[in-house]
């Protein structure tokens, strides 16, 4: 028996390309490497793959074929590997979720130097139980979205020395969340920064966050 499910992933807003928050287009990472035509769509097309996976019962065919074509594209993907430096995952900081599909794709509506407002949707991939957002999903939301503001200005590297998360209401997840990231204060090597995912006016997360500029040499 099949049970008719409304179809609740938002509407595209723009095609996924590689904007800057100033609304110009770019075809380089942050470190200029060229980013091949599509490959945003193409972590979009695998981001909503992982959600119907994880909302479906699939027959046996399907599960055969899918299992198929996953090799097939592994095989491939392997023949196109890169160093760490040079790949692109996690590098594209104009993709929400920076292209790194562990990372929950944040769309940025406001930024600037000391804090930026975003969107965020966990669709059915992130879900934890009772329609609510995995609990690990969200310290991952804002240890990217916090560590962005640790390296802004000159680019240095930093690392997270603690990250704290009060879950203060539940997070829905297919639901339009707000999260906000901002810089505390920042002393020496030391950022502290917070941040909040809201529902509505109901907050649902808060953290600060310590990130320590790393030293010269520093690993
Ligand atoms: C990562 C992405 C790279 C991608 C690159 C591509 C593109 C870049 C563009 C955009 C990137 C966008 C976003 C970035 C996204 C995500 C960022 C994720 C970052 C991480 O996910 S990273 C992994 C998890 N992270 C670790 O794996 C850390 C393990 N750890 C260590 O590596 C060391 O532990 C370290 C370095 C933290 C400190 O070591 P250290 O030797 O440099 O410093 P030291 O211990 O001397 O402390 C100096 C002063 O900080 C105080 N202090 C230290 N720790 C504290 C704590 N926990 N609580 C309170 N205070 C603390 C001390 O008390 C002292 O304070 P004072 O100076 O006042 O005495």
């Amino acid at each position: 028996m099949s049970h008719e499910s409304p179809d609740p992933r938002p509407e595209p807003v723009a095609p996924a390309a590689l904007v800057r928050t100033d609304g110009s287009v770019t075809d380089r990472t942050w470190d200029g490497h060229l980013v091949p035509e599509g490959y945003s769509d193409m972590i979009d097309g695998v981001r909503e793959l992982l959600d119907r996976i994880a909302a479906a019962v699939p027959g046996a065919d399907l599960v055969a074929s899918t299992t198929k074509a996953v090799a097939e594209l592994n095989d491939r993907f392997a023949e196109h590997a890169v160093a760490e430096p040079d790949q692109l995952s996690g590098r594209l900081i104009t993709v929400p979720g920076r292209a790194q599909l562990a990372v929950p794709a944040v769309h940025i509506d406001e930024i600037g130097e000391d804090g930026m407002s975003g969107h965020v949707w966990f669709g059915r991939h992130f879900l934890g139980s009772n329609g609510v957002v995995h609990g690990g999903a969200i310290p991952m939301l804002f240890d990217d979205l916090l560590g962005r503001f640790a390296i802004v200005g000159g680019g240095a590297r930093s690392r997270t020395a603690f990250l704290h998360v009060d879950y203060r209401s539940v997070a829905p997840i297919e639901t339009t969340l707000r999260v906000t990231a901002h810089v505390e204060r920042v002393e020496g090597r030391k950022h502290f920064l917070r941040g909040e995912l809201l529902d509505g006016d109901r907050l649902c997360a808060e953290a600060s966050a310590l990130f320590l500029t790393l030293k010269d040499g520093q690993q």
